[in-house]
């Protein structure tokens, strides 16, 4: 394909997605029809849908209609290669009509320079302060590749060594021991023999950093309450812990069986019915459900689908979580709070309220992670139960 027929198939993927299809969906049905589509055109197009919807405001401001043509015309606009994309050669989009009039994005309001929805800037800002503009121009780009080298089966130089051998280039992450940062052949990652083998996993460096923050030791019993596919299961356990993951939606674990096992650890797996006979644990993790949004550039969709109502609901659910960990936490126990969005709503207001209504816990740190270039924005809050 053309470098402009890519721009005519993410055109066509945006109408879908901005029909309310998901962007997953959106894709896997343009493939579909397009089995000439190679690999790296595949990637290419995914990558013009990924950055289009991060600035899916900005675009439309620029190319003048919230269409995925507007957005892919603003885009072009954006980087310089308009004229050349949109030439009408080929496959490639005709070229920009006299009446589809893009505007200066210095004239745009603030939310649109941003591209975050207007509703969701008191939430930044409260939440923020000085920092609002500087996160929200993070979750405008893409986000890095990071790993976690599993320590307890190889070091991170010679994961570093192995992975070089299969073409993927990556740096240490200073002051997360476990992170590389991938900077050549991302996408070979889950092919590699470092990856099959165990030794490394994908994980940004936010979450790594803030489990080596909980300092977890081995032997240490800790639950993972809010486990999902195990990725902080699996750091705890890579630290000897002994952890034992739970998830509402047991079908969320499936993946955490096979992980283990490609890791080397073992983590058990409880139902909601038995951790009421579960022995109460050293630590409890609580990752709860929430917005996302410090990982927005991962999931951009997720920034403009956010509902006022859906937050709330999310707070509801975040105090659910807390409320179950009470009786899980052993007297002189840690109970850990995480979420990663970086709205105060989701954070020190839960771990505020939730010391307030359970009375046996004091509040030790909280810290906020902006997102910024070499990690997703996180929240960590470690309280100890009396
Ligand atoms: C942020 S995700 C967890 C991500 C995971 N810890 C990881 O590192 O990959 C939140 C998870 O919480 C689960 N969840 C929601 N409400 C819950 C509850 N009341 N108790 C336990 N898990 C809950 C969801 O099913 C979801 O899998």
């Amino acid at each position: 394909m053309t470098p402009g027929a890519r721009i005519a198939a993410a055109i066509e993927i945006l109408d879908v997605i901005l029909d309310g299809a998901s962007p997953e969906k959106a894709l896997t049905g343009w493939g579909r029809g397009h089995r000439f589509a190679g690999s790296k055109d595949r990637a290419a197009i995914r990558d013009h849908v990924f950055s289009a919807l991060r600035c899916r405001a900005s675009f439309a401001w620029r190319g003048g209609a919230a269409t995925g043509r507007g957005i892919m015309l603003g885009a072009t606009q954006a980087d310089g290669s308009q004229d050349a994309m949109f030439n009408g050669e080929g496959h490639a989009p005709r070229p920009r009509d006299a009446d589809e009039i893009g505007r200066a994005i210095e004239d745009a309001p603030r939310d649109v320079r941003l591209d975050v929805p207007e509703w969701l800037l008191p939430h930044f800002d409260g939440s923020l302060g000085e920092d609002a503009d500087a996160a929200l121009t993070a979750l405008q780009s893409r986000a890095g590749v990071f790993l976690r080298v599993n320590l307890r089966k190889v070091t991170r130089e010679k994961a570093a060594e192995i992975l070089a051998e299969d073409g993927i280039k990556t740096e240490p992450v200073a002051n997360v021991s476990s992170a590389l940062h991938v900077i050549e052949n991302e996408r070979r990652v889950a092919q590699s023999r470092a990856y099959a083998g165990g030794l490394v996993e994908l994980q940004d460096t936010s979450s790594q950093a803030a489990i080596e923050a909980l300092k977890v030791t081995a032997g240490l019993r800790v639950l993972d309450l809010c486990a999902g596919g195990g990725g902080k299961a699996l750091a705890m356990a890579a630290f000897g812990a002994d952890v034992t993951a739970h998830d509402i939606d047991p079908g969320r674990m499936v993946d955490l069986a096979p992980r283990a096992e490609r890791a080397g650890v073992e983590i058990a797996t409880v139902t909601t019915d038995q951790l009421a006979s579960c022995d109460p644990f050293d630590l409890v993790l609580c990752d709860a459900p929430c917005s996302g949004s410090g990982t927005w550039r991962r999931t951009p969709a997720a920034k403009w689908a956010l509902t006022p109502e859906r937050l709330i609901e999310l707070t509801t659910m975040q105090d659910d979580v807390l409320g179950s960990a009470v009786d899980l936490v052993r007297a002189g126990g840690t109970l850990a709070y995480a979420t990663c969005s970086v709205f105060e709503v989701e954070n020190n207001e839960r771990v505020q309220l939730f010391i307030e209504r359970s009375s046996s816990f004091d509040l030790v740190s909280s810290h906020l992670t902006m997102p910024h270039a070499r990690g997703d924005g996180f929240y960590l809050c470690v309280m100890k139960r009396r």
